[in-house]
C-alpha cells in the first residue's frame, strides 16, 4: 500500500446497476453482469459496485454472490456493495464481506440516490450497524452531502470514509460559475473530512467530462465509483476502452494536481 502521506492516485469503482437494469428486461441472462465486471476488471478498474435495492429493479441477489465468486479471482480489487443498513444491506454484508459498504439513506421505491445521511440526527442508529461491519472486517463510508459541519459527525459514529454525493457538482458543470461554486463547496467538506480523520469517495452522475475537473479541486479522493455515465459510454465504445478512458481522465488530473 502506498504511504499515508503520498498523495494517491484515486482508484475507479465500476457500478454495475445499469447492466442489471438491461438484463432484467427479459429472461435471456444478457448482458452479463459478471462478463461485465470481469471486462471492467481487466481493464484495469480498481473494483466493482453494486446497489442491491430491495425492489430488484437492477442488482438481484444473485449478482451479489456470483460478484463476489468473482473478484475472489481478483486480489487487490475490491468489491463496495452500497445501500440502506436499516433494509436489506446488512444481510450482504454479513454474508459477502465485501471490501466496503457505503451506507445510503434511501427509501425502498427512491427513484435513485438523491441525500445523503442527515448527522448527527442519524447517527444512534447508524453506530451499531457501523461498528458490526467493522467487526466484519469491511470498511464503512457514509453517503454524504458536501456539508463540511457534518464530516465529524460522521466520523464519530465509526465511519472510515465518507462518499460526497456528487449530483449538484455534474448538475453545475456546463454553467463554469456554478461549476467554481459547486466545486468549493466539495473541495471544503473534503478537507473537512480529511481533518476529521475520515478517507473521501465521491460519486453519483460523475462521467468523463466532469470527472477531471472535480478531481484536480478536491483533495485527496480515494475512490470514485461510476455506473449510468460509464456503462452508457460503454454501450457506444465497449467496457475495455471507457474504462481505459476513465482511467486516462484520473491519471491526468493526478498527474496535474502532482505538477502544480
Ligand atoms: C449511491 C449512488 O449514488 C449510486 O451508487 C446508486 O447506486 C445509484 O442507484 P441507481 O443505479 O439505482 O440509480
Ligand atoms: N456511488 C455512486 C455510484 O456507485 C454510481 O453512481 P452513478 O454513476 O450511477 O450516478
Amino acid at each position: 500500500m502506498p504511504s499515508s502521506t503520498a498523495p494517491q492516485r484515486t482508484a475507479l469503482s465500476v457500478n454495475v446497476n445499469k447492466v442489471a437494469l438491461l438484463r432484467n428486461t427479459r429472461h435471456l441472462g444478457i448482458p452479463s453482469v459478471t462478463r461485465a465486471a470481469q471486462l471492467c476488471l481487466q481493464a484495469g478498474a480498481h473494483g466493482i459496485t453494486v446497489h442491491p435495492r430491495p425492489d430488484g429493479r437492477h442488482i438481484r441477489a444473485h449478482d451479489v454472490y456470483e460478484l463476489a465468486a468473482l473478484l475472489r479471482d481478483w486480489p487487490g480489487r475490491e468489491f463496495n456493495i452500497e445501500g440502506n443498513p436499516t433494509q436489506n444491506l446488512m444481510d450482504f454484508i454479513r454474508s459477502v464481506r465485501p471490501q466496503q459498504a457505503t451506507f445510503v439513506p434511501d427509501s425502498e421505491d427512491q427513484f435513485t440516490s438523491d441525500h445523503g445521511w442527515s448527522l448527527p440526527q442519524d447517527a444512534a442508529r447508524l453506530a451499531p450497524l457501523v461498528a458490526e461491519c467493522r467487526d466484519l472486517g469491511v470498511r464503512v463510508s457514509l453517503f454524504m452531502d458536501p456539508v463540511p459541519q457534518a464530516m465529524a459527525a460522521a466520523r464519530a459514529v465509526g465511519a472510515d470514509r465518507v462518499e460526497l454525493y456528487t449530483e449538484p457538482y455534474a448538475a453545475a458543470w456546463h454553467d463554469p460559475a456554478a461549476r467554481a461554486q459547486q466545486l468549493a463547496r466539495y473541495r471544503a467538506a473534503a478537507e473537512a473530512a480529511h481533518a476529521a480523520g475520515l478517507q473521501v469517495n465521491a460519486g453519483h452522475d460523475l462521467n468523463r467530462d466532469n470527472l477531471g475537473d472535480f478531481l484536480r479541486t478536491v483533495p485527496g479522493v480515494a475512490e470514485v465509483s461510476i455506473g449510468h455515465a460509464l456503462i452508457a459510454d460503454a454501450l457506444e465504445l465497449g467496457y475495455s476502452a471507457t474504462v481505459q478512458a476513465y482511467l486516462r481522465c484520473i491519471d491526468a488530473a493526478f498527474e496535474g494536481a502532482e505538477k502544480s
